[in-house]
Protein backbone atom coordinates (compact mmCIF):
# COMPACT_ATOMS: atom_id res chain seq x y z
CA UNK A 1 0.00 0.00 0.00
CA UNK A 2 1.42 3.60 -0.67
CA UNK A 3 1.02 6.74 1.66
CA UNK A 4 -1.40 8.40 -1.37
CA UNK A 5 -3.82 5.29 -0.87
CA UNK A 6 -3.13 5.80 2.99
CA UNK A 7 -4.61 9.10 3.22
CA UNK A 8 -7.83 8.75 1.08
CA UNK A 9 -8.86 6.05 3.53
CA UNK A 10 -12.12 6.58 5.68
CA UNK A 11 -11.20 6.52 9.23
CA UNK A 12 -13.36 3.27 9.21
CA UNK A 13 -11.17 1.27 6.35
CA UNK A 14 -7.58 3.42 8.20
CA UNK A 15 -8.99 1.43 11.85
CA UNK A 16 -9.64 -1.89 9.59
CA UNK A 17 -6.03 -1.53 8.31
CA UNK A 18 -3.94 -0.42 11.10
CA UNK A 19 -6.11 -0.65 13.99
CA UNK A 20 -3.75 -3.86 15.53
CA UNK A 21 0.01 -2.09 14.63
CA UNK A 22 0.09 -1.43 18.31
CA UNK A 23 -1.60 -4.48 19.83
CA UNK A 24 -5.29 -4.87 20.52
CA UNK A 25 -5.07 -0.87 20.52
CA UNK A 26 -6.97 0.48 17.87
CA UNK A 27 -7.97 3.55 19.51
CA UNK A 28 -4.34 4.66 18.35
CA UNK A 29 -5.42 4.16 15.10
CA UNK A 30 -8.75 6.27 15.04
CA UNK A 31 -6.64 8.76 16.46
CA UNK A 32 -3.68 9.19 14.54
CA UNK A 33 -5.91 9.19 11.21
CA UNK A 34 -6.94 12.96 11.99
CA UNK A 35 -3.17 14.01 11.13
CA UNK A 36 -3.26 12.58 7.84
CA UNK A 37 -2.15 13.62 4.93
CA UNK A 38 1.22 11.48 5.75
CA UNK A 39 3.91 12.60 3.36
CA UNK A 40 5.68 9.25 3.90
CA UNK A 41 5.03 5.65 6.03
CA UNK A 42 7.89 6.86 8.51
CA UNK A 43 5.67 10.43 9.21
CA UNK A 44 2.70 7.75 9.92
CA UNK A 45 4.98 5.92 12.50
CA UNK A 46 6.55 9.01 13.85
CA UNK A 47 2.38 10.36 14.41
CA UNK A 48 1.79 7.08 16.24
CA UNK A 49 5.13 7.29 18.81
CA UNK A 50 4.37 10.95 19.08
CA UNK A 51 1.02 10.14 20.06
CA UNK A 52 2.19 7.16 22.51
CA UNK A 53 4.89 9.89 23.79
CA UNK A 54 2.15 11.99 24.81
CA UNK A 55 0.14 9.93 27.08
CA UNK A 56 0.35 9.68 30.47
CA UNK A 57 2.27 6.83 32.21
CA UNK A 58 -1.15 5.51 33.04
CA UNK A 59 -2.23 5.32 29.38
CA UNK A 60 1.37 3.77 28.40
CA UNK A 61 0.76 1.44 30.67
CA UNK A 62 -2.43 0.39 29.52
CA UNK A 63 -1.36 0.02 26.15
CA UNK A 64 1.43 -2.44 27.82
CA UNK A 65 -1.44 -4.32 29.53
CA UNK A 66 -2.53 -5.19 25.64
CA UNK A 67 -0.19 -7.42 25.20
CA UNK A 68 -0.12 -10.99 25.82
CA UNK A 69 1.94 -12.78 27.92
CA UNK A 70 4.89 -14.29 25.75
CA UNK A 71 5.08 -17.93 25.16
CA UNK A 72 1.77 -17.32 27.48
CA UNK A 73 -1.53 -19.62 27.39
CA UNK A 74 -3.26 -17.50 24.80
CA UNK A 75 -0.47 -18.88 22.37
CA UNK A 76 -1.64 -22.84 23.38
CA UNK A 77 -5.49 -21.63 22.93
CA UNK A 78 -4.93 -20.10 20.22
CA UNK A 79 -6.38 -16.90 21.25
CA UNK A 80 -3.75 -14.18 19.85
CA UNK A 81 -4.21 -11.87 16.98
CA UNK A 82 -2.83 -13.37 13.91
CA UNK A 83 0.03 -10.71 14.09
CA UNK A 84 1.31 -11.54 17.63
CA UNK A 85 1.25 -14.66 16.82
CA UNK A 86 2.96 -14.76 13.57
CA UNK A 87 5.98 -12.65 16.06
CA UNK A 88 5.97 -15.52 18.94
CA UNK A 89 6.37 -18.26 16.16
CA UNK A 90 9.12 -16.55 14.32
CA UNK A 91 11.16 -15.83 17.49
CA UNK A 92 10.76 -19.95 18.61
CA UNK A 93 8.45 -19.48 21.02
CA UNK A 94 5.92 -22.18 20.02
CA UNK A 95 8.29 -25.02 20.41
CA UNK A 96 9.59 -24.03 24.06
CA UNK A 97 10.61 -27.29 25.40
CA UNK A 98 8.65 -27.71 28.86
CA UNK A 99 11.17 -26.73 31.02
CA UNK A 100 11.46 -23.54 29.10
CA UNK A 101 7.76 -22.82 29.16
CA UNK A 102 7.37 -23.00 32.76
CA UNK A 103 10.61 -20.70 32.98
CA UNK A 104 8.82 -18.44 30.66
CA UNK A 105 5.86 -18.69 32.72
CA UNK A 106 7.54 -17.87 35.93
CA UNK A 107 9.89 -14.73 35.06
CA UNK A 108 6.30 -13.57 33.11
CA UNK A 109 4.58 -13.42 36.44
CA UNK A 110 7.43 -12.30 38.58
CA UNK A 111 7.63 -9.08 36.23
CA UNK A 112 3.76 -8.59 36.46
CA UNK A 113 4.43 -8.37 39.87
CA UNK A 114 7.22 -6.17 40.30
CA UNK A 115 5.72 -4.20 37.24
CA UNK A 116 1.51 -4.02 37.18
CA UNK A 117 2.49 -5.24 33.44
CA UNK A 118 3.36 -8.21 31.50
CA UNK A 119 6.58 -8.23 29.74
CA UNK A 120 6.81 -6.68 25.98
CA UNK A 121 9.78 -7.06 23.99
CA UNK A 122 9.87 -7.02 20.02
CA UNK A 123 10.05 -11.04 19.66
CA UNK A 124 10.70 -10.35 15.84
CA UNK A 125 14.13 -8.82 16.61
CA UNK A 126 15.19 -11.58 19.01
CA UNK A 127 14.96 -15.36 19.62
CA UNK A 128 14.00 -17.25 22.32
CA UNK A 129 17.18 -17.38 24.25
CA UNK A 130 17.36 -13.37 24.16
CA UNK A 131 14.15 -13.31 25.19
CA UNK A 132 14.88 -15.18 27.97
CA UNK A 133 18.23 -13.80 29.23
CA UNK A 134 16.11 -9.63 28.44
CA UNK A 135 13.36 -10.65 30.92
CA UNK A 136 15.97 -11.88 33.57
CA UNK A 137 17.63 -8.94 32.81
CA UNK A 138 14.66 -6.42 32.84
CA UNK A 139 13.43 -7.90 36.26
CA UNK A 140 16.26 -6.07 37.71
CA UNK A 141 15.14 -2.34 36.21
CA UNK A 142 14.24 0.72 38.20
CA UNK A 143 10.05 0.85 37.27
CA UNK A 144 10.28 4.58 35.27
CA UNK A 145 13.44 2.75 33.42
CA UNK A 146 10.94 -0.36 32.47
CA UNK A 147 8.04 1.47 31.57
CA UNK A 148 10.38 3.81 29.15
CA UNK A 149 12.00 0.61 27.57
CA UNK A 150 9.13 -1.33 27.49
CA UNK A 151 7.14 1.68 25.15
CA UNK A 152 10.23 1.56 22.84
CA UNK A 153 9.23 -2.40 22.10
CA UNK A 154 5.64 -1.20 21.49
CA UNK A 155 7.19 1.10 19.04
CA UNK A 156 9.94 -1.48 17.63
CA UNK A 157 6.74 -3.77 17.43
CA UNK A 158 4.35 -1.44 15.09
CA UNK A 159 7.52 -0.25 12.93
CA UNK A 160 7.93 -3.94 11.43
CA UNK A 161 3.79 -4.37 11.01
CA UNK A 162 3.73 -1.10 9.28
CA UNK A 163 6.46 -2.51 7.10
CA UNK A 164 4.37 -5.61 6.91
CA UNK A 165 1.58 -3.54 5.81
N1 LIG B 1 4.43 -9.51 25.43
C1 LIG B 1 4.92 -9.15 24.22
O1 LIG B 1 6.02 -8.65 24.08
N2 LIG B 1 4.12 -9.38 23.15
C2 LIG B 1 4.44 -8.96 21.86
N3 LIG B 1 5.78 -8.93 21.37
C3 LIG B 1 5.74 -9.14 20.05
O2 LIG B 1 6.72 -9.11 19.30
N4 LIG B 1 4.47 -9.45 19.66
C4 LIG B 1 3.65 -9.44 20.75
O3 LIG B 1 2.47 -9.73 20.82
Amino acid sequence: MDIRAVNTLSYEEFVDIFGNVVERCPLIAAAVWSRRPFSTFPDLEASIAEFIDNLPVSGQEGILRCHPDLAGRDLFSGSLTPESRGEQTQAGLASLTPAEESRMRRLNAEYKDRFGFPFVICARMNDRESIVQRLSERLGSDPAEELRRAVEEVKKICHLRLRDI
